[in-house]
């Protein structure tokens, strides 16, 4: 199974704070980077690691750990994934950022792409697609065909909030990826919200509307 519902308490309680009516856009964007930050150690526990020596604080050698060879670009999907990113990078600092700008027309619920910009070597990176919200799935399928016509390989969907109808259309379109959640609500409404959800995540963060 390609989807990892994130139980730990720190966050499930910090989602539960991120879902109340009238939530400021300090708190909010405070929460989405601590998930960001939070998701992204869990999507990252089978990164590979190298034993090398290097001399202790005493003067003697030491072995130690490090990450091994991996080069990993963040794939914030604008605006909202932007909301995740410095939380993302909090734990990844050297990692690089490609960014791709989808909306999601309000009628259709199509998404439609305004802006790519990756990082060199797709191929050979590990791509960390961050959004808060995956509803229909349209968004992120259209994402994830684009990383790959790239030659993206080893890639990784973190979310705060996921829908069933959406988990289940790309888990369909892409069963090889991964997708860590904070939380898999209970269905769209008609209009394409997830409920209970966190109403529109990205005029949130921005402060927009
Ligand atoms: O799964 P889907 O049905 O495709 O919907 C999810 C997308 O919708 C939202 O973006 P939105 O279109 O509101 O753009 P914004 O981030 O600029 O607000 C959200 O941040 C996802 O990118
Ligand atoms: O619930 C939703 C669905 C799409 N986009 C959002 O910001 N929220
Ligand atoms: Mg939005």
């Amino acid at each position: 199974m390609a989807l990892h519902q994130i139980q730990h308490p720190l966050i499930q309680h910090k989602l539960g704070l991120m879902r109340a009516a009238g939530i400021s856009t300090k708190s909010f964007r405070e929460l989405a980077n601590e998930l960001g930050c939070l998701l992204t150690y869990e999507a990252t526990k089978d990164f590979k690691v190298e034993a090398h020596s290097i001399e202790g604080w005493d003067g003697s050698t030491i072995e130690v750990q490090r990450l091994k060879g991996k080069k990993v670009t963040v794939v914030p999907i604008l605006r909202a994934g932007i909301g995740m990113l410095d939380g993302v990078l909090d734990l990844i600092p050297s990692a690089k950022v490609s960014v791709v700008g989808l909306y999601r027309d309000e009628e259709a619920l199509e998404p439609v792409a305004y802006f790519e910009k990756l990082a060199g070597e797709m191929q050979q990176r590990t791509a960390l697609v961050i959004d808060p919200m995956l509803a229909t799935g349209g968004t992120m399928i259209a994402t994830l065909d684009m990383l790959k016509e790239k030659g993206c390989k080893d890639i990784r969907v973190l979310v705060l909030v996921a829908a069933p109808e959406g988990v289940k259309k790309v888990t369909a379109a892409h069963p090889d990826i991964p997708i860590y959640t904070a939380a898999l609500d209970q269905k769209l409404n008609e209009h394409g919200y997830i409920v209970p959800g966190l109403g529109d995540a990205g005029d949130k963060i921005f402060g927009t509307r």
